[in-house]
């Protein structure tokens, strides 16, 4: 099958993931994310944690990730590098941040922030890694004066670069994002003001974007990274997935880890398909995702939305080769072939991906270096 595209995943929170979800998005990042995410200054904890976020993302058949790191661009330079070495397609973003009044040791100043992004763009652009790619990457308004919005989407638009934020989480965010920013239309329009809303831009959850902003993102060619996991684990909203593919918006999926606690993909399609059935129980003339739909999101639904669709997400000839090489009947595997089920299995995990290719090279098994 063709290599999982994850369009939203924090590598700097893997290392706690599968904890830490009885918190609110808001209070969550005051309390375990802010703290966790400082420790990234340390370049040793920073290549443990990288390390082990690439390796497990790719054995679950993740060929290409869209990353947030942290504030530290060194850290972040780190994480393109290994990305790079294990041979994974990844966009890489510094994470920019000026407004922190939580972890205020965890914050830049908006100078900072434009500065060592524009290092991390060109040490990251320098290296000429021929699958990784720097993302511009303000946290979210919530974390951003309109200055630093301003900045970024200035260097996005002289570089042609990629952007990724989120957008839309919760309902607590959307009141606060309003009262912060009182002469904008809507939560989109604050980006959109700052030139962060792009064909190249990729937008967290929207679990709560209006059918005006739906609009906006069409018209834009921005998309959507629908991040079911997240969404439920700390109870921020569901998003209607019809309703984006409604108005042919852009539409991919993420782990979006440690919100999400599983950095599997096939998750993620599990997840999606929960979010889209109970939202077919409060309404049962809901138009439910099909599997091949959701499977289709997790593939080339991904490239889309981060316009990597000229070189990723299925078989089309031209493209390069990020595949996965399945084997339903794997040795210790989680599939008994005994019944006589029809049709496509929700029960594979990674024990099930053999091989995984990125760019025709085999990255999976590891070659182990000496
Ligand atoms: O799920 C999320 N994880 C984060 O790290 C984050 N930061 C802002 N908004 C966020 N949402
Ligand atoms: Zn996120």
């Amino acid at each position: 099958m063709p290599g999982m595209v994850d369009t939203h995943i924090h590598a700097s929170q893997y290392s706690y993931a599968g904890t830490a979800l009885d918190l609110p998005l808001l209070q969550w990042l005051n309390t375990y994310t802010f703290p966790v995410e400082a420790c990234y200054k340390d370049l040793a904890f920073a290549r443990n944690v990288y390390t082990h976020v690439v390796k497990r993302t790719l054995r679950n058949g993740t060929t290409t990730a869209c990353y947030f790191a942290t504030i530290h661009t060194d850290a972040s330079l780190l994480l393109g590098q290994i990305a790079n070495d294990f041979g994974q397609r990844a966009l890489v973003g510094k994470v920019c941040m000026d407004t922190n009044n939580f972890v205020p040791h965890y914050r830049e100043t908006p100078d900072e922030s434009h500065d060592e992004t524009n290092r991390f763009i060109s040490e990251m652009l320098k290296k000429k890694y021929p699958l990784v790619m720097p993302v511009v990457t303000p946290r979210f308004a919530l974390s951003c004066s309109a200055a630093l919005l301003g900045h970024l989407g200035e260097i996005a638009k002289n570089n042609h670069l990629h952007i990724q934020s989120h957008i839309s989480e919760t309902k607590e965010e959307v009141k606060l994002v309003k009262e912060l920013f009182p002469d904008y239309d809507s939560y989109t329009d604050v980006y959109h003001k700052h030139n962060l809303l792009t064909d190249k831009t990729v937008m967290a959850h929207g679990c709560h974007l209006t059918d005006e902003e739906l609009k906006l993102f069409r018209e834009k060619g921005a998309s959507v990274a629908h991040c079911p996991n997240s969404n439920i684990s700390l109870c921020s909203g569901m998003l209607d997935a019809r309703r984006v593919l409604n108005h042919k918006v852009k539409l991919g999926l993420g782990t979006d880890v440690a919100g999400g606690y599983s950095p599997s993909m096939l998750d993620a399609v599990r997840r999606t398909l929960d979010t889209s059935k109970a939202l077919t129980i409060q309404d049962p003339q809901y138009q439910t995702l099909t599997f091949e739909e959701v499977f289709r999101l997790a593939t080339l639904g991904g490239s889309q939305a981060l316009s990597l669709d000229e070189h990723t997400g299925n078989f089309q000839v031209g493209k390069d080769f990020d595949a996965l090489r399945v084997n339903t009947a794997i040795a210790g595997g989680p599939i008994d072939l005994i019944n006589h089920g029809e049709g496509d299995s929700n029960l594979g995990d990674d024990r099930n991906i053999a091989e995984v290719y990125v760019a025709g090279k085999r990255v999976v098994p590891f070659v182990e270096t000496t």
